[in-house]
């Protein structure tokens, strides 16, 4: 189950590689802590003993092989799976955004990008409500962020697969949470496109967010501060 981290009183776990070399003064508070982890899909497990600790500022990656439970873990970190065994502690009042992968879309989605990118407002503002202008700003500043401003009004449907994939994220930048987690936000993007993804990473974490993210590539990302490596599928 989840609880509470009191603020700035956890040490870092073995998952934290470049942390660990850190003193303990220079750590950034976490944010999320999974600490022998396992969880279960179907009847099957699909993650055990996972260690992990995500900090205010920081990107922390997840790899592992096809199957290895990498989308599980961010529905556990979010709070959307329960674990089977050990425990996830998130800090006080802390806000989740769960970035899917691009294919979660339907094609014809008839909404504009600056549409899908304000949904991530509607948490803090309200779904009835008309958007203020301080929401406004933070919609136009997650655009920007991911470099989409020129296309916001758009119809999401017409949109490639890479800008879907931004949009996306814009909508989980503009929500402005504490844990930022991203499912395989490059997968087949273009170097203009990782570019823009790497720039919204870092606008995330400049705010302070955590950020995790799935990858199959380490290499397309620009900072990385700790990893968590899943073991291969069991199929036990
Ligand atoms: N709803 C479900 N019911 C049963 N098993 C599931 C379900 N969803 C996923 N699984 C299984 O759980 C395991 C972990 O899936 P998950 O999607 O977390 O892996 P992944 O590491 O993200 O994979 P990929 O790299 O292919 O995206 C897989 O073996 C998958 O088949």
């Amino acid at each position: 189950m989840s609880s509470a981290i009191p603020p700035r009183s956890l040490n870092g776990q073995s998952a934290a590689a470049s942390g660990a070399e850190r003193g303990a003064a220079d750590e950034k508070a976490p944010v999320v802590r999974a600490a022998g982890v396992s969880a279960s899909l179907g009847g099957h497990t699909v993650l055990r003993d996972i260690d992990l600790t995500a900090r205010a500022g920081e990107v922390t990656a997840i790899v592992g092989p096809n199957g290895s439970g990498k989308s599980t873990l961010l529905t556990v970190l979010a709070g959307l799976l329960k674990p089977q065994a050990g425990h996830v502690e998130r800090a006080d009042h802390v806000g989740v955004a769960l970035v899917p992968q691009r294919s979660s879309l339907p094609d014809q989605l008839p909404i504009t990008v600056e549409e899908l990118a304000s949904m991530g407002r509607w948490r803090r503002a309200g779904l009835w409500r008309p958007l203020s202008r301080n929401d406004r700003a933070i919609v136009t500043e997650a655009l920007d962020a991911v470099g989409l401003a020129d296309l916001r009004k758009r119809s999401v449907g017409s949109l490639s697969g890479g800008q879907r994939q931004r949009a996306l994220l814009a909508q989980g930048v503009a929500q402005r949470a504490e844990l930022l987690l991203l499912d395989e936000p490059m997968t087949a993007l273009d170097a203009g496109s990782r570019t823009a993804v790497n720039d919204a990473i870092g606008f995330a974490t400049e705010a302070g967010a955590a950020v995790v993210i799935v990858t199959h590539d380490l290499n397309e990302l620009s900072t990385i501060d700790s990893v968590v490596e899943l073991a291969p599928p069991s199929h036990a």
